[in-house]
């Protein structure tokens, strides 16, 4: 196995206007495990996403939808508890505002159990995120479970910290993060969206100190627009700059894009870097579309956005 990612698919019901006035929804598939784990197939990658749906339509379609996309559905099985479900619709600023309803789900039961079906000692690189640490204890146990056990075993594990107020507190967030770390090949944490809360700062340079710190071995920092601070990994840090999307339609799952498909490049072999400038394309062509999975870079256009660049170091 190329890349194993354990987490909760869901329904996603958007709107372009705020949820408090939005009346119609467009439905699609989404989720921050989901968004990678389709963005990873992409590279042409084997991979598969662990998780448990509900025993309903939306999880039936939600495995045809991961299978259409060429991700290894065999652990995605349906457990007690529904379909886990979302509303994003714009905040007056403008913003993304989020409304889950996946409380309860089938994907929130999961446990070290669940995530021990999965091939973990034969898995070249683990994709987990904080989303799923939050879920639930149990999926805070599984996380944990499978991630030491991909690194005991030779893997490699990407974490995102992806932190989300409404499912988790900040301290809990920061808790699951140090936990995790010394299990960690690299760690991709946004700042300011993520380093902020969980690591108290909101400069690069100091995100990439803390998770070392911490016990990752290299730090993937993104910024939006701004691109990514690459630190750790036996090389100095570098700004690995941003590729310009043609358009921004919605912002939903860029980071997403980018971690899973840096996960499966280094799984197929790319150095650190090479695998990280991918990411900056897969997640520009993902800016392109609606929703997590409206776009999907293929490796051509990767190819072509990173040719298209100026390649070489900044400084950071
Ligand atoms: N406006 C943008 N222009 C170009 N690239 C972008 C832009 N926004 C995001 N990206 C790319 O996507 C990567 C991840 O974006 P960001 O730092 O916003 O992560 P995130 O907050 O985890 O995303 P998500 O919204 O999926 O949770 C960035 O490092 C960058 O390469
Ligand atoms: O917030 C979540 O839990 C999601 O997974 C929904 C979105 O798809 C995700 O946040 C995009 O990164």
């Amino acid at each position: 196995m190329d890349v194993m990612v354990v987490g909760e698919p869901l329904a996603e019901f958007s709107a372009p206007a705020p949820l408090t006035e939005a009346d119609a929804f467009r439905l699609s598939f989404s989720g921050d495990a989901l968004n990678a784990a389709v963005a990873a197939a992409a590279t042409g990658a084997h991979v598969a996403l662990v998780t448990l749906v509900g025993n309903d339509e939306f999880g039936e379609r939600l495995i045809a939808f991961a299978a259409a996309r060429g991700v290894d559905t065999r652990w995605m099985l349906k457990g007690d508890g529904s379909t886990g479900a979302y509303a994003v619709g714009a905040d007056p600023s403008g913003e993304r505002a989020f409304a889950y309803m996946r409380s309860g789900s089938a994907a929130s039961r999961m446990g070290p159990a669940d995530v021990a079906r999965a091939p973990l000692a034969e898995t070249a690189v683990l994709l987990v995120s904080g989303i799923t640490a939050a879920l639930s204890e149990s999926c805070a146990a599984a996380v944990l479970h499978a991630a030491r056990a991909v690194d005991a075993a030779g893997g490699r594990v990407v974490y995102d910290p992806n932190y989300r107020a409404r499912l988790t507190g900040a301290e809990e967030a920061a808790a699951a993060l140090e936990a995790i770390a010394p299990a960690t090949a690299l760690m991709t944490p946004s700042c300011p969206g993520d380093s902020l809360p969980l690591l108290g700062t909101g400069d690069p340079a100091e995100t990439a100190r803390a998770c070392l710190e911490r016990g990752a071995r290299a730090v993937a920092v993104t910024r939006g627009a701004h691109g990514v601070l690459l630190a750790g990994g036996g090389a100095a840090p570098e700004r690995i700059p941003a590729v310009p999307p043609a358009a921004i339609v919605d912002q939903t799952g860029a980071g997403d894009a980018f971690a899973g498909t840096v996960a499966a490049r280094l799984a197929l072999g790319d150095p650190l870097r090479d695998a990280v400038r991918a990411g900056t394309a897969a997640a520009a062509v993902n800016l392109e579309g609606q929703g997590g999975t409206g776009r999907v870079a293929t490796p051509r256009e990767i190819e072509r956005l990173l040719d298209a660049r100026t390649p070489g170091p900044v400084a950071p």
